[in-house]
């Protein structure tokens, strides 16, 4: 029999204005050249301006969705976003209890660039005790880290400390993305690997209000090219590429925090 064609899965909320959320999970991993399949947990009524309104979908369809994937598709990775609430961390990490759908990347989406809350306070519990003790790799951003980890963070070192917290909660690697931080010139992201190896990511800080849906675009390529079989390093040094370029070529679309470029050209490739 001839192999599968590589074929990842976003867990993740919708955005209807297409630049964050599963949009950006697709576009992504169909532009790394993987087939892009979903389990939508959440419907948002959002834009560039913000989110206006939010619906978390029964659980009833969210298993649904799994048993579909699992009874016909060959998935070799997959991402959590959006989850919304508790139920749904409990659901979904059920799911992935149930099914092997490979290596699992979770991007803890907290709060939507705009501050609407998309994960309710009393889940980040069950966040920390079900769903990062499954995580192949965690990338939380610096307000995501703080929330986990009960840390303050602001300076390097506070970032080391809270990826060696998350990765004591039982991640096997840890991304702490520095988008949030105030420095005007760099992008530093810190990662710490299983192998206990790490190290900084850094990119120029592209001086732009066009980076609403970053993290997702991140964590989806990391998920693809996982879904491709690379190994966890070459990934992460992917991701970091793909959406620095997606920044860096950036595309005007809304009047608010605008989307990447999911088009954008990777240099070095
Ligand atoms: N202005 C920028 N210029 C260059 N890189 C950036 C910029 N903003 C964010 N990044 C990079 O984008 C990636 C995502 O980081 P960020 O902290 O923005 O995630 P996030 O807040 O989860 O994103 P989002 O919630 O918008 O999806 C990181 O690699 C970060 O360094
Ligand atoms: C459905 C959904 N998932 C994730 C995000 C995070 O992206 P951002 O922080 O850029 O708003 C979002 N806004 N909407």
């Amino acid at each position: 029999m001839t192999s599968q064609f590589p074929q990842a899965l976003s867990i993740a909320g919708s955005d209807s204005g297409g630049g964050a959320g599963m949009q950006a999970d697709l576009k992504t991993i169909q532009e790394r050249h993987v087939f892009a399949t979903t389990v939508l947990v959440a419907i948002t009524a959002q834009n560039t301006l913000g989110v206006q309104d939010f619906m978390a979908l029964p659980t009833k369809i969210i298993d649904e969705q799994f048993a579909s994937l699992d009874a016909d598709l060959a998935i070799k990775a997959c991402k959590t976003g959006m989850l919304a609430d508790s139920i749904r961390v409990h659901n979904v990490v059920e799911n992935l209890t149930r099914y092997d759908f490979g290596p699992l990347t979770v991007d803890p989406v907290m709060i939507a660039k705009g501050g609407a809350p998309l994960l309710a306070e009393d889940a980040i519990d069950t966040v920390k005790k079900e769903l990062i003790p499954l995580a192949t790799i965690v990338t939380p951003n610096l307000p995501e880290a703080e929330a986990l980890t009960g840390l303050t963070i602001e300076n390097d070192a506070d970032m080391q400390r809270a990826g060696q917290q998350l990765q004591a909660m039982g991640a096997k690697n840890v991304m702490v993305k520095g988008g949030h931080e105030a420095d005007p010139t760099t992008a530093s992201d810190f990662v710490l690997l299983e192998n206990g190896r790490s190290f900084w990511l850094r990119s120029p800080r592209f001086d732009t209000h066009n980076t609403h849906g970053t993290g997702d675009t991140l964590s989806a390529c990391i998920t693809a090219e996982l879904a491709k079989g690379s190994d966890i390093e070459t990934a992460i040094r992917t991701g970091k590429a793909y959406v620095s370029a997606t920044i860096a070529q950036g595309i005007k679309v809304g009047h608010g925090h605008g989307p990447l470029n999911h088009w954008a050209v990777v240099s070095e490739e």
